[in-house]
């Protein structure tokens, strides 16, 4: 039998307008197929960048890197050096670094977060051809800067996690699993819930949890900055699923009067310590919750489907104590669709990845306002005011 290439026979047989087909189109849609294919290949780059220690040597360098400077820095088999470029050239096109002439002197390298704006990362992969050139050297752009290794808002333990082999195996059941009747691609893969994984598997919690903690460092930082007012007169707040305390620690150090807990499986917070307005509680949400004025809910709801969280829901209701303002549960999970501060597509197309994977993962899903007014009158709330400034994510205050 004859052989052809996928062009030849694009040519030969599917030119004619006749047959419908326009090979200029197919040809275009076959390089946007190849390069939809080729995108796993842009975390796992970014992985093994993060593995080499790439980053944080063009970091600590201090000036433009030549690509031999880099070379020779890096820890690996002789053999291997000829293939550093090629690894380069997609770290160069996903805006992680850029080149930079040795000539042009940057007064802000190391970059740090007061120069951010100088170096920003390119929107989305931008194709161009890194070439060999010693007079040039690699800087990092604002995107590298969450990923190195002494930042305390590092964001490499949820890159590494969303990489993991626990995480990525159940991608590969979610075709079968829409036509069975599991309850997640997660299960499939695992033969367990999310929640009982973690706690079955203790010595791969951590992962986990380092990947929350990063999370909550930044958003704890910006809700204390931008949103105090939410906390005005709480005199004793409940973070129900607040896993390791990052958040509650935060809030309990900025408010010295409120008294603090941390309410989350047994297992979680088994060896957890507290300290003088903090303090750490086990159980389980879906049965009775301790008194508190205010509880917070943080990425908890998105984990569960609309019955789950009105069950939750009317659990914080119970659990509320004041009749006043202050008597209220705080919400911070995405609205989706809702204009947040920079109103941009990419907050929209976070939502939409993180709709996908409470899919895969949990029993969960994003929701829009509608979605959630829905919920909040379903468990018996009356009134609810949504402040969206935390990114792809907003803050709801609901009211009994
Ligand atoms: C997605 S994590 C969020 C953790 C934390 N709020 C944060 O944002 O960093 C969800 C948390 O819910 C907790 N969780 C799951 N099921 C629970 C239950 N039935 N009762 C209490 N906590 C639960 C998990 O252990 C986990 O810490
Ligand atoms: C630093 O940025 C991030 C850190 C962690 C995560 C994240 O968030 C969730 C939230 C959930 O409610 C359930 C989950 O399974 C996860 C994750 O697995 C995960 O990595 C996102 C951004």
């Amino acid at each position: 039998m004859a052989r052809f290439s996928f062009r030849q026979y694009l040519t030969q047989h599917l030119t004619r307008r006749e047959h419908g087909y326009d090979s200029d189109e197919l040809l275009q849609a076959q390089v946007h197929m190849s390069n939809q294919t080729f995108s796993f290949i842009n975390p796992m780059s970014l992985k093994c960048a993060i593995e080499l220690g790439i980053l944080d040597i063009i970091q600590n360098h201090r000036h433009p890197m030549t690509h031999s400077e880099l070379v020779s820095a890096l820890s690996i088999h002789p053999a291997k050096t000829g293939f550093v470029y090629s690894l380069m050239q997609i770290l160069v096109n996903l805006g992680f670094v850029r080149r930079q002439k040795l000539s042009e002197t940057n007064q802000h390298l190391p970059i740090h977060l007061s120069s951010l704006s100088d170096n920003p990362p390119a929107a989305s992969f931008v194709p161009k051809k890194v070439e060999v050139d010693e007079e040039e050297g690699y800087v990092l752009t604002s995107a590298s800067w969450l990923l190195l290794e002494d930042n305390p808002l590092s964001m490499t333990p949820f890159l590494l996690s969303m990489l993991s082999l626990i995480l990525t195996q159940p991608w590969h059941h979610l075709g079968s699993w829409f036509q069975n009747d599991d309850p997640t691609p997660f299960y499939m893969a695992h033969r367990m819930t999310f929640w009982d994984y973690w706690g079955n598997k203790p010595s791969l919690a951590p992962a986990f949890n380092d990947a929350m903690t990063s999370d909550t460092r930044l958003i704890s930082k910006v809700v204390i900055d931008k949103c105090k007012g939410v906390f005005e007169g709480v005199e004793s707040l409940m973070d129900v699923g607040g896993g390791m305390g990052t958040m509650a620690r935060a809030i309990a150090d900025a408010f010295p009067h409120m008294d603090c807990t941390v309410f989350d499986l047994p297992h979680v917070v088994a060896d957890m310590q507290g300290t003088n307005n903090l303090k750490f509680a086990g159980g389980d949400m879906f049965e009775t919750l301790p008194p508190a004025d205010a509880i917070l809910l943080k990425w908890i709801l998105h984990d569960w489907n609309d019955e789950d969280c009105v069950k939750i829901l009317e659990r914080c209701k119970e659990a509320i104590t004041s009749k006043e303002k202050k008597g209220k549960v705080i919400i911070i999970d995405m609205v989706v669709g809702m204009e947040n501060q920079n109103g941009d597509e990419e907050s929209l197309k976070t939502q939409i990845y993180f709709d996908m994977l409470m899919m895969v993962v949990l029993p969960g899903k994003e929701r829009n306002e509608r979605e959630w007014a829905k919920l909040f009158s379903d468990a018996g709330f009356s009134n609810y005011k949504i402040t969206p400034s935390l990114g792809s994510r907003s803050l709801i205050e609901v009211y009994p």
